[in-house]
């Protein structure tokens, strides 16, 4: 899609009405109901035009797709990045939105994974290898030029630009991988207004993987990112606050404090027991908006 017709699309959003633009007499329908239909209305439109001008996915919902391995670096303690890029198709290219994950087939075994980043042709992850885990055991003996594959992308979070004062991520582990891509299309859309903080626990700084990137998002006006380490040591990333603290329910319950249970969205992404005991925190306080991916 080119960046006019994108733009085009984009200009057509209806304008949202400001404070003053409504009288305060309860009318039925309010203006910022019509603003809510029309926006709704110019969302639906959208899709189908973006469907139409940026040609067909190579991802496929129901078929397994072929990809090869482009590269497998370490990422940290048992994690690697893994790169792998389709087959080139003049008419096809990948699309997928932050957040969602995708089906990998390796011999027989098929595990979801989320992208941490992509372009039209490759996708890269972030995975830990765990010992004796099933899809682990393949991706150790995967080579470059092997071949995977791929189905999807599943996963129907949607976030709209500046709905939320904040958004604040809530991950332990892995679970970076799921709202890293959130926070880079945030961060990197100069018309975002949100603020993100990312709360992210590990068990020391050799576990930490996208040290680097997290870094770079730093010098993002809205961006802020803390880790929590369960492991005491000395530990630095410029730009990002690290703590010796677990990120469990007391302490997440004391970080909660700084945000309003009106204008924040959380998203959370974990263990079972991680996401259990963070939801049981957002239902105690009243959050209205959390997500758990
Ligand atoms: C939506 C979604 C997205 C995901 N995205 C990612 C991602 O981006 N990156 C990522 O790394 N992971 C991700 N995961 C997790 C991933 O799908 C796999 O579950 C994970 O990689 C483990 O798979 P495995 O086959 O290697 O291990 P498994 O075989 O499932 O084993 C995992 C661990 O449990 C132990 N274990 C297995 N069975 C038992 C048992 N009976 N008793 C005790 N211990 C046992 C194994 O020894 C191993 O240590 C995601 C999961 C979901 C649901």
């Amino acid at each position: 899609m080119t960046t006019q017709s994108h733009d085009k699309i984009e200009s057509d959003r209806p304008q949202t009405p400001s404070q003053e633009d409504c009288c305060g007499n309860s009318c039925n329908p309010c203006i910022f109901d019509v603003h809510q239909k029309l926006l709704k209305e110019w969302e639906e439109k959208k899709n189908c035009k973006f469907n139409e001008l940026r040609g067909e996915n190579y991802l496929s919902l129901i078929k397994y797709k072929k990809f090869v391995v482009k590269s497998i670096v370490e990422a940290s303690e048992n994690c690697i990045y893994l790169e792998i890029k389709c087959v080139p198709d003049e008419r096809c290219r990948l699309f997928l939105t932050p957040g969602q994950h995708v089906m990998i087939r390796l011999n027989s075994t098929s595990k979801p994974y989320t992208p941490i980043t992509w372009d039209d042709k490759k996708i890269k992850f972030l995975i830990k290898l765990y010992e004796d885990g099933i899809a682990s055991d393949c991706f150790k003996k995967l080579k470059i030029e092997e071949e995977l594959f791929v189905r999807g992308p599943y996963g129907d979070f949607i976030y709209n630009r500046n709905c939320y004062q904040y958004v604040v991520m809530l991950s332990i582990g892995t679970g970076i991988a799921a709202v890293y891509p959130i926070a880079v299309s945030i961060c990197k859309d100069e018309l975002e207004d949100t603020r993100v903080h990312m709360f992210m626990g590990f068990r020391s700084i050799s576990h930490v993987p996208l040290k680097e990137e997290l870094r770079t998002l730093t010098d993002y006006w809205n961006f802020e990112c803390t880790l929590c380490l369960n492991e005491k040591m000395d530990a630095s990333i410029s730009g990002v606050t690290v703590v010796n603290k677990y990120l469990k329910e007391d302490y997440i319950q004391s970080l909660m404090d700084s945000y309003s249970k009106e204008t924040t969205l959380i998203l959370i992404c974990g263990t079972p027991e991680f996401n259990k005991i963070t939801k049981e925190v957002m239902i105690k306080r009243e959050f209205k908006h959390y997500v758990f991916s």
